[in-house]
């Protein structure tokens, strides 16, 4: 087994001892003694745990070790004198940015049991950040205002336990906004069923919901649990509520009141709990009003609701959506497409998606599935080359030139932040700042670019030259 890393940093005195000591407890011991050459090994290396030897000569030099200390990650530990304690601007610093800290003089066995327990806990800290980084986006591509606001209202009704009604155009989102209620709401271990209202024939859809006895109706020759029960402990998302039956309607609301159900035949009822969310691409409102939908179950659905714009009120994630589509594709099939061309975002940026997200994920699909082409064409997403300038916004724009040029830096000066910093004339934790706003991960940049571009989560801008002028998507 390789022995584990332990960065230690001597700011002051001599700490050959102490290294001495963590190599025979069965550490690899990696020495640095000064914060630059710190930042280097920390920058090539990756340690959980870290060790900072402090000697008389205080206060440090704070602004450098903060940047040191505050790099996601890795825990630290203070050896010191008992007197450095007495500075209070070192004695803030231990308390504020250290996993512990340790007197001298030190036994090596239990400076090496602490780094253990620093370990574990950078361990811990790295999985919460992986997982808060994966639940931040719910699944849901965009970084416009509108979907982070979307985002923002999914958490808060996530948090209860009440019906939710979700409008919106078809294709518009509905059913993956109902699915990250779900994964965001203490039910996400339970069963999320989806029954589609509108595609269930009239004449089952009672049983499909309610399940039926032995015997209930001719055919019916065992007992079915329906999609309801299915639901318990879990979600039940019924899309397109609108096209539910009348009868229907009374018994649904009867199970959103008592939270109970009658299989078709039953002589008694049955417990269940499921939390109900609603769609409907139709105004539910305007169903009351013409005497289609009970008005008392709509109320009782719309304690809370959500609406779902249709894309093109929200036309800056088109970019984001189009190439996270392209992605997802690509992995997929074999294709010679290694991105979009400048001129399929004048394209998508001046459609108006009629069917929404959907209609954009199906004409991606089609284009890197069907097309003969490095860079995908309009043509080849069936849609019409843009008529005039229409651009991509400016601030679209910038995002992805600062991806670009921060990517290229870092891949030029070997994945090396200190000097890529340096080169880019901004501080360390400026550019561990930006590399975390665009997700960049020091260790995909090894493979360098795709079509001397950095995709991943780049949006077109536009450049002097004609179609080749494109980000790819950075496979
Ligand atoms: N923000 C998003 N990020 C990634 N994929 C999305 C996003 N919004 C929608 N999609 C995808 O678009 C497609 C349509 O979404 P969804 O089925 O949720 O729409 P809907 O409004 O429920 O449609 P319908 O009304 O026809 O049932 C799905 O493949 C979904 O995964």
């Amino acid at each position: 087994m390789q022995p584990p890393d332990v960065l230690c940093l001597t700011l002051d005195g001599d700490a050959s001892g102490i290294a001495a000591q963590l190599v025979a407890q069965g550490w690899a011991v990696s020495h640095a003694r000064s914060v630059q050459a710190a930042q280097r090994l920390q920058s090539n290396g990756d340690f959980l745990a870290a060790l900072l030897v402090v000697g008389t000569d205080l206060p440090l030099p704070s602004e450098a070790v903060e940047a040191l200390l505050e790099r996601e990650g890795t825990e630290w530990i203070a050896l010191c004198e008992a007197q450095a304690l007495n500075v209070p601007a070192f004695r803030d610093l231990v308390l504020d940015a250290f996993f512990d800290h340790l007197l001298q003089p030190v036994d090596g066995a239990e400076l090496s049991l602490r780094l253990h327990h620093a370990s574990e806990r950078a361990v811990l800290r790295r999985r919460r950040h992986r997982e808060m980084h994966v639940n931040d986006a719910l699944g849901m591509e965009g970084q416009g205002p509108v979907i982070t606001r979307l985002r923002a209202e999914i958490r808060k009704v996530a948090a209860t336990d009440a019906p939710v009604l979700i409008g919106g155009e078809s294709g518009s989102g509905k059913e993956l906004a109902a699915r990250a209620i779900h994964q965001c709401s203490h039910r996400a271990s339970g069963p999320f069923v989806v029954v589609n209202c509108g595609a269930i024939a009239p004449t089952l859809i009672h049983s499909e919901l309610f399940g039926h006895e032995r015997g209930a109706f001719t055919g019916a020759s065992t007992e079915r649990r329906g999609l309801i029960e299915a639901a318990h402990g879990g979600t039940l998302f019924l899309d397109e509520i609108g096209d539910l039956p009348m009868d229907l309607q009374t018994n649904l609301l009867r199970f959103l009141q008592e939270k109970t159900i009658a299989r078709v035949g039953a002589v008694r009822n049955l417990k269940v709990d499921a939390r109900v969310v609603a769609a409907s691409h139709v105004d539910l409102a305007e169903a009351v009003a013409v005497g289609r939908f009970r008005e008392d179950l709509f109320y009782r659905l719309n304690v809370l609701s959500l609406d779902v714009q249709p894309l093109r009120k929200r036309m800056e994630d088109v970019p984001v959506l189009a190439q996270y589509f392209y992605q997802r594709c690509a992995a997929a099939c074999r294709t010679p497409a290694r991105g979009f061309s400048r001129q399929s975002f004048e394209a998508m940026q001046s459609h108006d998606w009629p069917g929404n997200v959907r209609e954009l994920y199906n004409r991606v699909q089609r284009a890197v599935v069907m097309t003969e082409r490095r860079l995908i064409s309009p043509s080849d997403l069936g849609l019409q080359a843009a008529q005039g300038a229409v651009g991509v916004a400016l601030n679209v724009a910038r995002t992805a030139a600062e991806r670009d040029v921060i990517c290229h830096t870092l891949h030029r000066m070997g994945r090396n932040v200190t000097h890529a910093a340096r080169e880019l004339g901004v501080s360390r934790m400026t550019l561990y700042r930006l590399m975390d706003k665009h997700s960049i991960v020091l260790d995909e940049l090894q493979r360098g670019p795709a079509n001397g571009t950095w995709g991943a989560n780049l949006t077109p801008v536009r450049t002097q030259q004609g179609e080749a002028d494109a980000f790819g998507a950075g496979r």
